[in-house]
């Protein structure tokens, strides 16, 4: 705590300079903190003979350069630190009432050589502080520092708290006028209670001690506060101009913050994680701020492959869809699926301009109405992993008797035979590559919950084919095709009982992940139990036996199986994929948040852009050019059109989101806007321009309102 007083100064200057902390509230600080550490000196006494001249402000017992000696002439007192003043109101707090920050107490005693009078006559004079004073001696508190402040407590002058409502100076100053020469053998150790120190509510300096659930005694320590006081002395007790603020410790710091919440910053970005690892500035780019580049490019791709449409196309025109674009990349008829070739398309819909992925069956003759109403059952399955079913129908516009199954699309949907088999996907021309364990876990989950949903809906999936389960994002697949057997085999499948049809719902799952494993072609799925034994080769004995464990059936005199068995059985597996699936949904919510504002600035700039520049309004072809219009077009230059001294354009992408956040979020702060000729200046603030803006597009709305001319206008509007 203290400076080693052998310290030397090359001029007196320097020395006042560099005094380190001579500073009477640090020093009380520090003394607080002694005193609520038992362990601590709490008094270092003056080793020489002279008599103590206690100067006003300086504390007595402060061991540190200047301690005997006054203080050379001039000397100021710099400012308390923040942390001595927290300091000292820890231990000048023990009622944990809030002592006032801002208030004039502590102005007081950051002036040591102020005309303020002391109104603490211990300290203020010889006749109240010597060094003459008895019975200290600093061995005492060394080998036995406890019992020589801790025996006369009895003594001890009883502490009184002042009432918020009574004299508080006056009984202070009898107080201490009362109070008998400062002698540190009457005064008690002080021993921290922190348990004491809740006060519940009535803790408040106007509560009586025993009302209050505490024993003062422990504060019994008045004479070595004021004996260690500044000249104004700090008394929290005094304090009671908080109205309102309760009186706990911990009440103080509350006090520091609003109690209301600000409103919230709109024009900062506040990202949300899981954050990309630290970057270093310079490898930051623009990207950084927004979307990832990957999920950009894939979003952007899918919504190119979306709109793509085949100019000049033969394929014709539906009753309900329109546009039709051929998603078979092989132009070969396979009829190995459904008995029928089947066609893939994307098209729209003229009903509500979304796109859909339609299904045709070449050829299909419909023999029994009831058939086609069975599909209708696939529109109650809704689930992640299968495909939505809307609708199904029969038209003749392709010159034969065609069945279309309507399914949602999915952009650049890959199958999973294309994934993992073709050569130009998974195997990238060096033929299929082995499916890590950890996919095809997922895949089984994946299916597993679709067939639960599709079992539970009292329906079938009855394909199970590689080449009609698509795969829509990384590892995400889906069951497609599905309603379409169950129209084409209606007959034969009203013969076979449910259950035995989700039998082979299950066995057929079994060949397809046994398929996968195996990297073995569907069709030349044999030998069944010899590929289930090379299975440990690649895998877990685990995978083995959920592969076996599906394709086998069951015993005789077993139950059925059934996908809830499954299920319970690879719960582990499930619960891992989950993971998996919420920590993907973490990332995108994060990706999501950097686009948050985007759409605002969006909305704003269209605003802008309506108001400057504009030609003719009202008759007026100025319109744009004068009153509150002009600024905004300066206002355009300043945030577009900047230019650097040598004239070149300046293209900071923040520059320009800033000024529009602070823009949209009427900011107060101020902008210089100067015209082109540098004729004309305007200090206006982001809020004004703000007003602005709105001002000069309503008036675009109101008259767009009574023209009605411009729906594209109109639709605009709700937008904006
Ligand atoms: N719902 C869908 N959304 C988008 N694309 C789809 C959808 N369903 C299938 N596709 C895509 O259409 C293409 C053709 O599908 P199809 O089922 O005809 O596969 P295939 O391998 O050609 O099978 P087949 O040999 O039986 O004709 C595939 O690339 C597939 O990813």
């Amino acid at each position: 705590m203290a400076e080693p007083q052998s310290r030397q100064y090359a001029t007196e200057e320097e020395a006042q300079d560099l005094q380190p902390v001579a500073d009477p509230a640090s020093r009380v600080a520090e003394t607080g903190t002694s005193i609520l550490n038992p362990a601590a000196p709490a008094f270092v006494p003056p080793q020489h003979g002279l008599p103590l001249q206690a100067p006003q402000g300086f504390v007595a017992h402060d061991p540190a350069p200047g301690f005997n000696q006054l203080p050379a002439p001039g000397f100021r007192y710099p400012p308390p630190p923040p942390l001595a003043i927290l300091l000292l109101l820890l231990a000048y707090n023990p009622l944990g009432e809030a002592p006032t920050y801002l208030g004039c107490r502590f102005t007081n005693r950051l002036q040591p050589h102020s005309s303020v009078p002391s109104p603490t006559p211990l300290l203020s004079g010889k006749k109240t502080l010597n060094v003459e004073s008895p019975s200290f001696t600093p061995s005492t508190l060394q080998s036995n520092k406890k019992s020589t402040f801790s025996t006369q407590a009895a003594s001890a002058a009883p502490f009184t708290p002042r009432g918020p409502g009574g004299n508080s100076a006056s009984q202070t100053s009898q107080q201490n006028m009362d109070a008998p020469v400062f002698n540190p053998s009457n005064i008690r150790e002080f021993q921290p209670q922190p348990q004491n120190y809740d006060l519940g509510s009535t803790g408040s300096p106007n509560a009586s001690t025993h009302d209050a659930g505490y024993s003062l005694d422990h504060f019994n320590m008045a004479p070595l506060t004021q004996a260690l006081a500044p000249p104004v002395p700090f008394n929290p007790y005094a304090v009671n101009d908080h109205s309102g603020i309760p009186n706990q410790g911990a009440t103080y710091f509350q006090s520091q913050f609003p109690s209301a919440l600000s409103p919230p910053q709109y024009h900062l970005y506040a990202p949300i994680g899981p954050y990309r690892e630290d970057l270093m500035p310079y490898q930051r780019v623009t990207h950084d701020f927004f979307m990832s580049e990957r999920l950009r490019d894939e979003l952007q791709k899918k919504s190119h492959a979306t709109l793509q449409t085949m100019p000049n196309s033969p394929l014709p025109q539906l009753e309900k869809y329109h546009s039709l674009f051929p998603l078979d990349t092989s132009n070969r008829k396979n009829t190995a699926v459904f008995g029928y070739t089947s066609w893939v398309y994307k098209a729209v819909s003229s009903k509500d301009g979304k796109y859909y992925c339609l299904r045709r069956l070449e050829g299909f003759r419909l023999t029994n109405e009831h058939a086609i109403h069975a599909a209708r059952e696939w529109k109650k399955v809704l689930n992640a992993n299968v495909v939505t079913f809307h609708e199904a129908f029969t038209t003749r516009v392709f010159g034969d008797s065609s069945l279309i199954f309507c399914h949602d699309y999915h952009p650049l949907a890959l199958t999973l035979y294309e994934h993992h088999f073709s050569p130009q996907q998974g195997g990238r021309g060096r033929g299929p590559t082995v499916v890590p364990e950890n996919i095809l876990w997922s895949y089984i989950c994946q299916i597993s919950n679709a067939l639960r949903a599709i079992h539970h809906a009292k329906l079938a999936a009855r394909c199970l084919d590689m080449t009609k389960i698509i795969i829509t994002d990384k590892n995400r697949i889906r069951l497609g095709a599905t309603s379409i057997l169950d129209v084409v085999q209606f007959e034969s499948s009203q013969q076979r009982p449910l259950a035995d049809i989700q039998q082979d719902d299950l066995i057929q799952f079994g060949r397809l992940i046994l398929s996968l494993a195996t990297l073995t072609q569907p069709h030349n799925l044999n030998n069944i139990p010899q590929l289930l034994d090379t299975l440990p080769m690649k895998y877990s004995a685990g995978l083995r036996d959920a592969v076996s464990w599906l394709i086998s059936p069951p015993r005789p005199g077993e139950n059925a199986k059934h996908i809830d068995t499954f299920l319970a059985n690879i719960s582990q597996h499930l619960v891992t994929f989950a993971d998996v699936a919420l920590r993907a949904d973490d990332s995108l919510t994060s990706e999501l948040s950097r686009e948050l504002e985007n759409g605002r600035l969006v909305r704003l700039l269209c605003k802008l852009n309506t108001i400057t520049e504009r030609g003719d309004h009202a008759g007026d072809s100025a319109w744009s050019e004068h009153g509150e219009r002009y600024p905004l077009k300066l206002f355009r230059d300043y945030v577009f059109h900047q230019v650097d001294e040598s004239g070149r354009p300046v293209l900071e992408l923040g520059h320009m989101i800033r000024c529009l956040n602070k823009l949209d979020a009427a900011a107060d702060d101020r902008v210089t806007l100067v015209s082109r000729d540098e004729q004309t200046v305007f200090v206006v603030s982001y809020k004004d321009l703000k007003v602005m803006v709105d001002r000069a597009f309503n008036e675009l709305v109101k008259r767009t309102k009574q023209a009605q001319t411009s729906p594209a206008a109109v639709n605009m509007m709700p937008g904006l």
